[in-house]
Protein backbone atom coordinates (compact mmCIF):
# COMPACT_ATOMS: atom_id res chain seq x y z
CA UNK A 1 0.00 0.00 0.00
CA UNK A 2 1.18 3.10 -0.77
CA UNK A 3 1.01 5.81 2.02
CA UNK A 4 1.40 9.51 2.30
CA UNK A 5 0.98 12.34 4.92
CA UNK A 6 0.32 15.11 3.37
CA UNK A 7 1.00 18.36 5.49
CA UNK A 8 3.79 17.14 7.46
CA UNK A 9 4.26 19.58 10.06
CA UNK A 10 3.58 19.74 13.67
CA UNK A 11 1.24 16.28 14.03
CA UNK A 12 1.73 14.51 10.56
CA UNK A 13 6.23 15.08 11.36
CA UNK A 14 5.29 12.88 14.55
CA UNK A 15 2.97 10.55 12.78
CA UNK A 16 4.99 10.07 9.42
CA UNK A 17 8.06 9.42 12.29
CA UNK A 18 6.31 6.87 14.49
CA UNK A 19 4.77 5.06 11.05
CA UNK A 20 8.85 4.77 9.67
CA UNK A 21 9.55 3.88 12.38
CA UNK A 22 7.35 0.92 12.90
CA UNK A 23 8.54 0.13 9.06
CA UNK A 24 5.73 1.08 7.49
CA UNK A 25 6.67 2.82 3.95
CA UNK A 26 5.01 6.53 4.21
CA UNK A 27 6.24 9.91 2.06
CA UNK A 28 5.67 12.91 4.52
CA UNK A 29 5.15 15.76 2.10
CA UNK A 30 5.19 19.46 2.90
CA UNK A 31 5.24 22.82 1.28
CA UNK A 32 8.11 24.13 4.01
CA UNK A 33 10.89 23.85 1.68
CA UNK A 34 13.69 24.21 4.91
CA UNK A 35 11.69 21.38 7.28
CA UNK A 36 11.60 18.69 4.21
CA UNK A 37 15.63 19.27 2.96
CA UNK A 38 15.90 18.57 7.21
CA UNK A 39 13.72 15.90 7.41
CA UNK A 40 15.82 14.04 4.61
CA UNK A 41 19.09 15.18 5.55
CA UNK A 42 18.79 14.57 9.48
CA UNK A 43 15.48 12.69 9.50
CA UNK A 44 12.46 13.61 11.97
CA UNK A 45 13.58 15.11 15.44
CA UNK A 46 11.69 14.28 18.02
CA UNK A 47 11.38 16.37 21.24
CA UNK A 48 8.91 16.91 24.19
CA UNK A 49 7.87 13.63 25.77
CA UNK A 50 10.41 12.01 23.83
CA UNK A 51 13.08 12.25 22.38
CA UNK A 52 14.67 10.77 18.86
CA UNK A 53 15.62 11.34 15.66
CA UNK A 54 14.01 8.46 13.59
CA UNK A 55 14.66 8.83 9.86
CA UNK A 56 11.75 9.53 7.08
CA UNK A 57 11.19 9.68 3.32
CA UNK A 58 10.12 13.12 3.03
CA UNK A 59 9.56 15.12 -0.33
CA UNK A 60 8.27 18.50 -1.74
CA UNK A 61 4.63 18.43 -3.56
CA UNK A 62 6.13 18.96 -6.86
CA UNK A 63 8.15 15.58 -6.29
CA UNK A 64 5.09 13.56 -5.44
CA UNK A 65 4.80 10.49 -8.49
CA UNK A 66 2.03 7.98 -8.98
CA UNK A 67 -1.01 7.39 -7.04
CA UNK A 68 -1.43 6.88 -3.53
CA UNK A 69 -3.48 4.18 -1.83
CA UNK A 70 -3.98 6.19 1.16
CA UNK A 71 -3.31 9.97 1.81
CA UNK A 72 -3.40 11.43 5.38
CA UNK A 73 -4.60 15.43 5.26
CA UNK A 74 -2.40 17.78 7.71
CA UNK A 75 -2.51 20.81 6.94
CA UNK A 76 -4.07 22.90 7.61
CA UNK A 77 -8.17 23.80 6.53
CA UNK A 78 -8.31 27.07 5.20
CA UNK A 79 -6.95 25.99 1.58
CA UNK A 80 -8.76 22.71 1.49
CA UNK A 81 -10.35 23.32 -1.53
CA UNK A 82 -6.91 24.30 -3.30
CA UNK A 83 -5.18 20.84 -1.72
CA UNK A 84 -7.87 18.69 -2.70
CA UNK A 85 -8.35 19.29 -5.98
CA UNK A 86 -3.87 19.12 -6.49
CA UNK A 87 -4.10 15.81 -4.79
CA UNK A 88 -7.09 14.55 -7.07
CA UNK A 89 -4.59 13.26 -9.61
CA UNK A 90 -2.44 11.66 -6.82
CA UNK A 91 -5.15 9.19 -5.07
CA UNK A 92 -6.38 6.57 -6.47
CA UNK A 93 -9.38 5.06 -7.94
CA UNK A 94 -9.88 2.96 -4.72
CA UNK A 95 -7.60 4.76 -2.96
CA UNK A 96 -9.00 6.65 0.42
CA UNK A 97 -8.20 10.22 1.87
CA UNK A 98 -8.05 10.35 5.97
CA UNK A 99 -8.43 13.75 6.81
CA UNK A 100 -7.13 13.88 10.52
CA UNK A 101 -7.73 17.68 10.50
CA UNK A 102 -9.95 19.87 13.12
CA UNK A 103 -13.62 20.92 12.34
CA UNK A 104 -15.25 18.80 10.18
CA UNK A 105 -13.77 18.80 7.41
CA UNK A 106 -14.65 15.65 5.08
CA UNK A 107 -18.19 17.25 3.23
CA UNK A 108 -15.55 19.76 1.08
CA UNK A 109 -13.49 17.33 0.67
CA UNK A 110 -16.25 14.47 -0.55
CA UNK A 111 -17.31 16.88 -3.27
CA UNK A 112 -14.11 17.18 -4.72
CA UNK A 113 -12.62 13.52 -4.59
CA UNK A 114 -15.87 11.62 -4.42
CA UNK A 115 -17.74 10.84 -1.13
CA UNK A 116 -16.29 7.01 -1.08
CA UNK A 117 -12.83 8.19 -1.16
CA UNK A 118 -12.92 10.56 1.94
CA UNK A 119 -12.83 9.32 5.56
CA UNK A 120 -11.77 11.40 8.42
CA UNK A 121 -10.11 10.49 11.70
CA UNK A 122 -9.79 12.91 15.20
CA UNK A 123 -6.50 12.99 16.96
CA UNK A 124 -6.24 13.06 20.73
CA UNK A 125 -2.83 14.77 20.90
CA UNK A 126 -0.64 17.54 20.56
CA UNK A 127 2.35 18.39 18.63
CA UNK A 128 4.51 21.78 17.45
CA UNK A 129 6.65 22.27 15.00
CA UNK A 130 9.47 24.14 16.42
CA UNK A 131 12.01 24.00 13.96
CA UNK A 132 12.97 22.78 10.46
CA UNK A 133 12.47 18.74 10.86
CA UNK A 134 12.00 18.91 14.90
CA UNK A 135 8.56 18.42 16.06
CA UNK A 136 8.10 18.53 19.81
CA UNK A 137 5.21 16.20 20.88
CA UNK A 138 3.36 18.26 23.48
CA UNK A 139 1.26 15.01 24.75
CA UNK A 140 2.27 11.78 26.72
CA UNK A 141 2.41 8.97 24.58
CA UNK A 142 -0.26 6.78 25.96
CA UNK A 143 -2.51 9.83 25.06
CA UNK A 144 -2.10 8.39 21.15
CA UNK A 145 -5.70 8.37 20.30
CA UNK A 146 -7.31 8.38 16.79
CA UNK A 147 -10.93 7.78 16.64
CA UNK A 148 -11.90 6.21 13.07
CA UNK A 149 -14.61 6.74 10.57
CA UNK A 150 -16.48 6.77 7.37
CA UNK A 151 -18.99 9.79 6.29
CA UNK A 152 -20.77 7.50 4.54
CA UNK A 153 -20.62 3.82 4.36
CA UNK A 154 -19.08 1.83 2.04
CA UNK A 155 -15.40 1.32 2.49
CA UNK A 156 -15.60 -0.61 5.63
CA UNK A 157 -12.59 -3.55 4.97
CA UNK A 158 -10.36 0.14 3.77
CA UNK A 159 -11.04 1.47 7.57
CA UNK A 160 -9.87 -1.67 8.73
CA UNK A 161 -6.58 -1.85 6.77
CA UNK A 162 -6.57 2.02 8.30
CA UNK A 163 -7.01 1.07 11.52
CA UNK A 164 -4.16 -1.40 11.48
CA UNK A 165 -1.74 1.27 10.36
CA UNK A 166 -2.84 4.04 12.67
CA UNK A 167 -2.82 1.09 15.42
CA UNK A 168 0.92 0.49 15.30
CA UNK A 169 1.05 4.07 16.81
CA UNK A 170 -1.09 4.27 19.34
CA UNK A 171 -5.45 3.40 20.13
CA UNK A 172 -7.47 3.27 17.43
CA UNK A 173 -11.28 3.58 17.69
CA UNK A 174 -13.44 2.74 14.99
CA UNK A 175 -16.50 4.86 15.23
CA UNK A 176 -20.35 3.88 14.07
CA UNK A 177 -21.65 7.22 14.78
CA UNK A 178 -18.34 9.48 13.32
CA UNK A 179 -20.35 13.24 13.05
CA UNK A 180 -20.74 12.43 16.90
CA UNK A 181 -17.28 11.75 17.13
CA UNK A 182 -16.34 14.63 15.51
CA UNK A 183 -18.52 17.27 17.06
CA UNK A 184 -16.96 15.85 20.70
CA UNK A 185 -13.39 16.87 19.36
CA UNK A 186 -14.89 20.24 18.04
CA UNK A 187 -16.10 20.55 21.92
CA UNK A 188 -12.91 20.28 22.90
CA UNK A 189 -10.96 22.91 20.27
CA UNK A 190 -13.94 25.18 20.25
CA UNK A 191 -13.97 25.97 23.61
CA UNK A 192 -9.81 25.17 25.09
CA UNK A 193 -8.41 25.83 21.85
CA UNK A 194 -10.46 28.82 21.35
CA UNK A 195 -10.20 30.29 24.89
CA UNK A 196 -6.56 29.59 24.75
CA UNK A 197 -5.82 31.02 21.64
CA UNK A 198 -7.56 33.99 22.63
CA UNK A 199 -5.60 34.24 25.79
CA UNK A 200 -2.28 33.45 24.63
CA UNK A 201 -1.97 30.10 26.96
CA UNK A 202 -2.22 26.31 27.58
CA UNK A 203 -5.23 24.54 28.17
CA UNK A 204 -3.73 24.28 32.17
CA UNK A 205 -3.90 27.70 32.36
CA UNK A 206 -7.59 28.07 30.58
CA UNK A 207 -8.91 25.38 33.26
CA UNK A 208 -6.72 27.31 36.22
CA UNK A 209 -7.97 30.97 35.77
CA UNK A 210 -11.19 31.00 36.73
CA UNK A 211 -12.35 33.43 34.33
CA UNK A 212 -10.92 31.82 31.35
CA UNK A 213 -12.71 28.28 33.02
CA UNK A 214 -16.01 30.03 33.29
CA UNK A 215 -15.65 30.97 28.70
CA UNK A 216 -14.92 27.74 28.10
CA UNK A 217 -17.28 26.32 30.58
CA UNK A 218 -19.87 28.67 28.83
CA UNK A 219 -18.66 27.18 25.16
CA UNK A 220 -18.69 23.70 26.14
CA UNK A 221 -23.04 24.19 26.73
CA UNK A 222 -23.52 26.14 24.02
CA UNK A 223 -21.68 23.04 22.19
CA UNK A 224 -23.71 20.44 23.37
CA UNK A 225 -27.10 22.03 23.31
CA UNK A 226 -26.42 23.09 19.36
CA UNK A 227 -25.35 19.07 19.32
CA UNK A 228 -28.81 18.16 20.59
CA UNK A 229 -30.68 20.48 18.54
CA UNK A 230 -29.21 19.54 15.31
CA UNK A 231 -29.29 15.29 16.28
CA UNK A 232 -26.37 14.40 16.87
CA UNK A 233 -25.60 12.77 19.63
CA UNK A 234 -21.84 13.48 20.98
CA UNK A 235 -19.36 10.73 21.46
CA UNK A 236 -17.21 10.32 24.62
CA UNK A 237 -13.88 11.54 24.42
CA UNK A 238 -10.95 9.08 25.85
CA UNK A 239 -13.29 7.68 27.71
CA UNK A 240 -15.04 10.52 29.24
CA UNK A 241 -18.61 10.87 28.46
CA UNK A 242 -18.99 14.60 28.05
CA UNK A 243 -22.47 15.08 27.19
CA UNK A 244 -23.63 14.05 30.43
CA UNK A 245 -20.82 15.26 32.56
CA UNK A 246 -20.84 18.97 31.34
CA UNK A 247 -24.81 18.98 30.22
CA UNK A 248 -25.91 20.98 33.52
CA UNK A 249 -29.38 22.68 33.94
CA UNK A 250 -29.19 24.00 37.15
CA UNK A 251 -27.20 25.52 39.55
CA UNK A 252 -25.59 23.48 41.20
CA UNK A 253 -24.87 20.96 38.01
CA UNK A 254 -23.27 23.94 36.54
CA UNK A 255 -21.09 24.45 39.76
CA UNK A 256 -19.62 20.63 39.12
CA UNK A 257 -18.73 20.77 35.75
CA UNK A 258 -16.97 23.88 36.61
CA UNK A 259 -15.10 21.76 39.56
CA UNK A 260 -14.52 18.66 37.01
CA UNK A 261 -12.96 21.09 33.77
CA UNK A 262 -9.56 20.64 35.67
CA UNK A 263 -9.79 17.12 36.20
CA UNK A 264 -10.82 16.52 32.46
CA UNK A 265 -7.96 17.87 30.97
CA UNK A 266 -5.10 17.27 33.80
CA UNK A 267 -3.75 15.29 30.90
CA UNK A 268 -3.52 17.42 28.42
CA UNK A 269 -2.59 20.63 30.58
CA UNK A 270 0.62 21.43 28.44
CA UNK A 271 -1.48 21.81 24.98
CA UNK A 272 -0.75 25.02 23.18
CA UNK A 273 -3.78 25.01 20.63
CA UNK A 274 -2.56 24.76 16.89
CA UNK A 275 -4.56 27.74 16.37
CA UNK A 276 -2.13 29.87 19.00
CA UNK A 277 0.35 27.64 17.41
CA UNK A 278 -0.23 29.09 13.50
CA UNK A 279 -1.03 33.11 15.20
CA UNK A 280 2.28 33.05 16.49
CA UNK A 281 3.69 32.39 13.60
CA UNK A 282 2.20 35.52 12.00
CA UNK A 283 -0.60 32.87 9.83
CA UNK A 284 -4.16 33.07 9.70
CA UNK A 285 -5.87 30.19 11.89
CA UNK A 286 -8.41 27.83 11.60
CA UNK A 287 -10.94 29.45 13.97
CA UNK A 288 -13.33 29.65 11.07
CA UNK A 289 -13.22 25.82 10.17
CA UNK A 290 -13.46 25.19 14.23
CA UNK A 291 -15.47 27.97 16.39
CA UNK A 292 -17.13 29.57 13.61
CA UNK A 293 -18.73 26.18 12.68
CA UNK A 294 -20.39 25.88 16.06
CA UNK A 295 -21.61 29.54 15.72
CA UNK A 296 -23.02 28.37 12.13
CA UNK A 297 -24.45 25.60 13.42
CA UNK A 298 -25.94 27.31 16.10
CA UNK A 299 -27.68 29.92 13.99
CA UNK A 300 -28.75 27.38 11.72
CA UNK A 301 -30.49 25.04 14.36
CA UNK A 302 -32.17 27.95 16.39
CA UNK A 303 -29.57 27.85 19.15
CA UNK A 304 -27.33 31.34 20.45
CA UNK A 305 -23.44 30.44 20.95
CA UNK A 306 -22.99 33.97 22.42
CA UNK A 307 -19.96 33.07 24.02
CA UNK A 308 -18.13 31.54 21.17
CA UNK A 309 -19.56 34.30 19.43
CA UNK A 310 -17.05 36.22 21.05
CA UNK A 311 -14.01 34.14 21.20
CA UNK A 312 -14.58 34.17 17.08
CA UNK A 313 -14.63 37.66 16.98
CA UNK A 314 -11.54 38.25 19.75
CA UNK A 315 -9.50 35.67 17.34
CA UNK A 316 -10.24 37.64 13.92
CA UNK A 317 -9.33 40.87 16.11
CA UNK A 318 -5.95 39.18 16.77
CA UNK A 319 -5.39 37.60 13.15
CA UNK A 320 -5.88 41.54 12.08
CA UNK A 321 -3.10 42.28 14.81
CA UNK A 322 -5.50 44.61 16.97
CA UNK A 323 -4.85 42.47 20.05
CA UNK A 324 -1.96 40.54 21.13
CA UNK A 325 -3.28 36.91 22.47
CA UNK A 326 -2.96 37.70 25.96
CA UNK A 327 -4.58 36.94 29.22
CA UNK A 328 -5.68 40.59 29.37
CA UNK A 329 -8.22 39.85 26.73
CA UNK A 330 -10.28 38.06 29.21
CA UNK A 331 -11.40 42.26 29.72
CA UNK A 332 -13.10 41.80 26.12
CA UNK A 333 -15.35 39.16 27.49
CA UNK A 334 -19.47 39.59 28.39
CA UNK A 335 -20.47 36.50 29.96
N1 LIG B 1 -0.85 20.44 16.10
C1 LIG B 1 -1.70 19.77 16.87
O1 LIG B 1 -1.41 19.53 18.05
C2 LIG B 1 -3.01 19.28 16.33
C3 LIG B 1 -3.46 19.64 15.09
N2 LIG B 1 -4.64 19.12 14.61
C4 LIG B 1 -5.14 19.46 13.29
O2 LIG B 1 -4.26 18.86 12.35
C5 LIG B 1 -4.14 19.68 11.18
C6 LIG B 1 -2.68 19.98 10.97
O3 LIG B 1 -2.21 20.75 12.07
P1 LIG B 1 -0.66 20.99 12.35
O4 LIG B 1 0.10 19.74 12.22
O5 LIG B 1 -0.59 21.74 13.61
O6 LIG B 1 -0.32 21.95 11.11
P2 LIG B 1 1.08 22.57 10.67
O7 LIG B 1 0.79 23.93 10.13
O8 LIG B 1 2.09 22.44 11.75
O9 LIG B 1 1.54 21.62 9.50
C7 LIG B 1 0.97 21.68 8.23
C8 LIG B 1 2.09 21.43 7.22
O10 LIG B 1 1.50 21.40 5.94
C9 LIG B 1 2.19 22.32 5.08
N3 LIG B 1 1.24 22.81 4.11
C10 LIG B 1 0.24 23.72 4.31
N4 LIG B 1 -0.46 23.90 3.18
C11 LIG B 1 0.13 23.12 2.25
C12 LIG B 1 -0.12 22.89 0.88
N5 LIG B 1 -1.10 23.52 0.24
N6 LIG B 1 0.67 22.01 0.22
C13 LIG B 1 1.69 21.38 0.86
N7 LIG B 1 1.98 21.56 2.15
C14 LIG B 1 1.20 22.42 2.84
C15 LIG B 1 2.67 23.38 6.02
O11 LIG B 1 3.70 24.15 5.42
P3 LIG B 1 3.83 25.74 5.81
O12 LIG B 1 4.53 25.74 7.13
O13 LIG B 1 4.62 26.29 4.70
O14 LIG B 1 2.43 26.30 5.89
C16 LIG B 1 3.14 22.53 7.20
O15 LIG B 1 4.39 21.96 6.96
C17 LIG B 1 -5.02 20.92 11.46
O16 LIG B 1 -6.30 20.76 10.90
C18 LIG B 1 -5.12 20.95 12.98
O17 LIG B 1 -6.31 21.57 13.42
C19 LIG B 1 -5.39 18.22 15.33
C20 LIG B 1 -4.98 17.83 16.56
C21 LIG B 1 -3.78 18.35 17.17
C1 LIG C 1 -6.71 19.60 21.26
C2 LIG C 1 -5.45 19.70 20.44
C3 LIG C 1 -4.46 20.57 21.13
C4 LIG C 1 -4.79 18.32 20.39
O1 LIG C 1 -5.61 17.26 20.15
C5 LIG C 1 -5.81 20.17 19.08
O2 LIG C 1 -6.65 19.60 18.46
C6 LIG C 1 -5.18 21.35 18.44
O3 LIG C 1 -4.23 21.93 18.94
O4 LIG C 1 -5.63 21.73 17.36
Amino acid sequence: MRIAIYGAGSLGTILGAYLSEKGIAVDLISRNREHIRALQEKGAQIVGKRTATIPVTAMLPEDMQGAYDLIFLLTKQNENKLVASFLKPFLAEDGMLCTMQNGIPEPALMEILGAHRVCGCTIGWGATLIGSGVAALTSDEHTFSFNLGLPVPGREAMLENISSILSSMGNVTIEQNFMGARWSKLLINASFSGTATALGCTFGDVATNKQARRIAQSIIKECIDVAKASSLTLEPVQGKDIATLFDYTNTFKRWISFILIPFAIRKHRQLKPSMLQDIEKGKPCEVDAINGVLSEQGRKVGIPTPVNDQVVSLIHRIEAQELQPSMENLNEFKI
